[in-house]
């Protein structure tokens, strides 16, 4: 039997399981089992990886957007609008073949954002070019998943579901559990929080069901059977995603304000232009890019040329970017701007540095 095979009848079992007390180790059981068989499917082995013709692109820039969606939602369009590339855009599916990379740039960051073919249901199987499409979705910092506004929801469930199955966790932090394999001394799980979603029974099965007898388990957070299956398999990625509605050229005014109030959600037009610089906003949101300027001693502060770094960098961050060699010299750095309480302030290393913040090092 093949693995789809394998998985349509755990599908099937699971569909037939009553769910209720007496059940609930034998679902847990299943759903251990189907993340094994899934996990099978994505194995890079055998065509169909990342490296598939037209799909191997160079990364570059300070972040990766790819453009995930059913065919004909206007990806290329998109592209085509906010960066110098062009990609082919017409009124039929299947109009993009490869992965085309595009260079936005805003607020003096370059975020390559990759053009990809539509993918429909059951991409995840091998449909069309889903699993290549799907294998640089993985390598991507932010998923922009566009969907046709005309279409209602029907295209987000499904997309979703592709994702879920190869193992992309979508706007969904990793599970809060420290999990580690032993060489011996069995099985130590402690829980920091009560749980309510599974047991110390459940994560016995499921590590049976991974043939792992040693090993150390804490929970930090009241997680479900599926988080600890998610640590367990280890092969997850946790993504941001943008869901995009595009042509909302098309729906009406009320359409368009409900559809903009759904979560992690923006409304456009790719052929009309609308709304695109706050998708723009969004993105550098969700990347969690932040731009900091440098001053010398005596001069103003270079605000022509900003360093793009990740929210939360500190100090050293920073001076790591401005030279490998700068932190052993490091003595202090003056910084003004939202992350100082003076103007400036004195600050060392460990210093967390905020948006358009600026920065002078003072060497020992
Ligand atoms: N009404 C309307 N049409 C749009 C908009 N954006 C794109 N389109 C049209 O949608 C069609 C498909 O656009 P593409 O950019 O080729 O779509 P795609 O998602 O790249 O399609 P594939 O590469 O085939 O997956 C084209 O005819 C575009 O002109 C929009 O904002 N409004
Ligand atoms: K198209
Ligand atoms: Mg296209």
């Amino acid at each position: 039997m093949g693995i789809l095979e394998r998985i349509a009848e755990i599908e099937r079992e699971m569909a037939r399981t009553q769910k209720n007390k007496a059940t609930e180790y034998h679902l847990g059981l299943l759903k251990a089992k189907m993340a094994k068989l899934r996990a099978q499917l994505i194995e890079p082995t055998g065509k169909g990886g990342a490296k598939g013709e037209g799909f191997d692109v160079m990364k570059s820039g300070d972040a990766r957007c790819a453009l995930i969606g059913f065919p004909s939602v206007g990806k290329s369009t998109l592209l085509n609008t906010l960066t110098s590339t062009h990609s082919e855009s017409a009124n039929y599916e299947f109009t993009t073949l490869t992965c085309i990379p595009g260079v936005i740039e805003y607020k003096g960051a370059n975020i390559q954002l990759l053009d990809l073919p539509g993918i429909i249901e059951g991409a995840s199987q091998g449909k069309g070019r889903g699993r290549q499409v799907i294998a640089v979705a993985r390598t991507a910092d932010l998923v922009v998943m566009m969907l046709d506004a005309t279409k209602g929801e029907v295209q987000r469930v499904l997309l979703e579901k592709e994702l879920e199955t190869v193992g992309i966790r979508l706007n969904k932090p990793k599970p809060n559990l420290y999990f580690k394999q032993k060489k011996g001394g069995g099985l130590s799980i402690t829980s920091m929080v009560p749980l309510t979603k599974c047991n110390e029974k459940m994560v016995n099965l499921i590590l049976h069901e991974y043939k792992i007898f040693n090993a150390e388990v804490i929970f930090r957070e009241d997680c479900s059977a599926e988080d600890f299956i998610d640590v367990v398999v280890d092969n997850r990625v946790y993504m941001p995603c943008i869901y995009v509605y595009n042509k909302i050229d098309q729906i009406t005014i009320e359409e368009v304000d409900r559809l903009a109030r759904q979560p992690n959600s923006v409304v456009v037009s790719c052929n009309m232009k609308l709304n695109l610089d706050y998708f723009l906003d969004v993105v550098w949101e969700f990347l969690a890019l932040i731009r900091v300027f440098t001053k010398k001693r005596g001069e103003a502060p270079n605000f022509e040329e900003g360093l793009i770094m990740r929210r939360g960098c500190t100090v050293e961050h920073v001076c790591h970017s401005i030279h490998r060699d700068l932190v052993p010299q490091f003595k202090y750095a003056l910084v003004w701007g939202v992350s100082a309480k003076y103007s400036p302030q004195r600050v060392g290393l460990a210093h967390r540095m905020a948006h358009d913040d600026v920065i002078q090092v003072i060497k020992k």
